[in-house]
């Protein structure tokens, strides 16, 4: 079977493919997981293209201008791709049992209906109204200083960044970064190379650790490494919208 072929199905059949029973296993433990490949290289390059047409987006974000680091994202505007669209309402049921998992653990209420719509449609009623899917454009010295997505008091606690280029071919360096901050002892690091068409879910906020007592939050943050030659494209999926 070629990549092409493995991938010609809908979205929710890429989505569903992955092993969530794994992946969730992996988030509990890291914060942070890669899925398989959630869309084709046609499809990345569809979506890289995107970027080009100012009319698909609300606004424009120049990263150095609010010390964000080096860079450009673009805020889709409502009215977004469908392919952008079908991911996110293939993954929130996925995300759904670890976010309210999640919640149980760090003794948290859990206000996820099981519908996205139904969801958005609260966020929308507490006031965060604004699309927040990105996508983003990295070139040579671009780079994403460390940060959580949270744009007021309606939360989602897990997205997801899909890789549109290739690593190492198309650009070096731009590896996805995540910081987890340890009680009473010192900051953990990670780097994870993102594939074309892949996408790594991360928490957004923290994650539960255990402890001897039961559990506490490990506060996490994300960022992206200086890009060292070529271009890098990410699709930023966050399930809460903005304010
Ligand atoms: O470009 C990336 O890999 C990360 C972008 C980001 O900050 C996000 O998706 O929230
Ligand atoms: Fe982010």
């Amino acid at each position: 079977m070629t990549e092409t072929t493995r991938l010609s199905g809908p979205v929710d059949g890429r989505v569903a493919r992955n092993d969530w029973a794994a992946l969730t296993a992996e988030l509990d433990a890291h914060g942070h997981a890669l899925t398989g490949p959630l869309i084709t290289p046609a499809q990345c390059g569809e979506l890289t293209a995107l970027y080009d047409r100012p009319d698909r987006f609300r606004t424009t974000v120049d990263m150095a201008r609010h010390r964000f680091g080096s860079g450009q994202y673009r805020y889709f505007t409502h009215d977004l791709p469908d392919l952008v669209r079908d991911l996110r309402e293939a993954i929130y049921p996925r995300l759904l049992p670890i976010a309210r998992a999640w919640a149980v653990k760090l003794r948290r209420p859990a206000p996820w209906p099981d519908t996205l719509t139904d969801w958005l449609r609260m966020c929308h009623e507490a006031g965060q109204t604004k699309s927040a899917q990105i996508l983003l454009r990295y070139g040579p010295g671009d780079w994403n200083a460390l940060h959580r997505d949270v744009f007021g008091d309606m939360i989602f606690p897990l997205q997801v960044v899909i890789g549109l280029n290739v690593p190492g071919t198309d650009f070096t360096g731009g590896e996805f970064l995540m910081t987890e901050q340890r009680p009473r002892a010192q900051t953990r690091g990670s780097a994870t190379i993102l594939p074309q068409g892949h996408g790594l879910v991360f928490t957004t906020r923290d994650r539960p650790v255990a402890t001897k007592r039961g559990w506490s939050n490990g506060p996490m943050r994300h960022g992206v490494s200086t890009v060292r030659s070529g271009r890098r494209h990410t699709l930023g999926l966050v399930f809460h919208d903005a304010a």
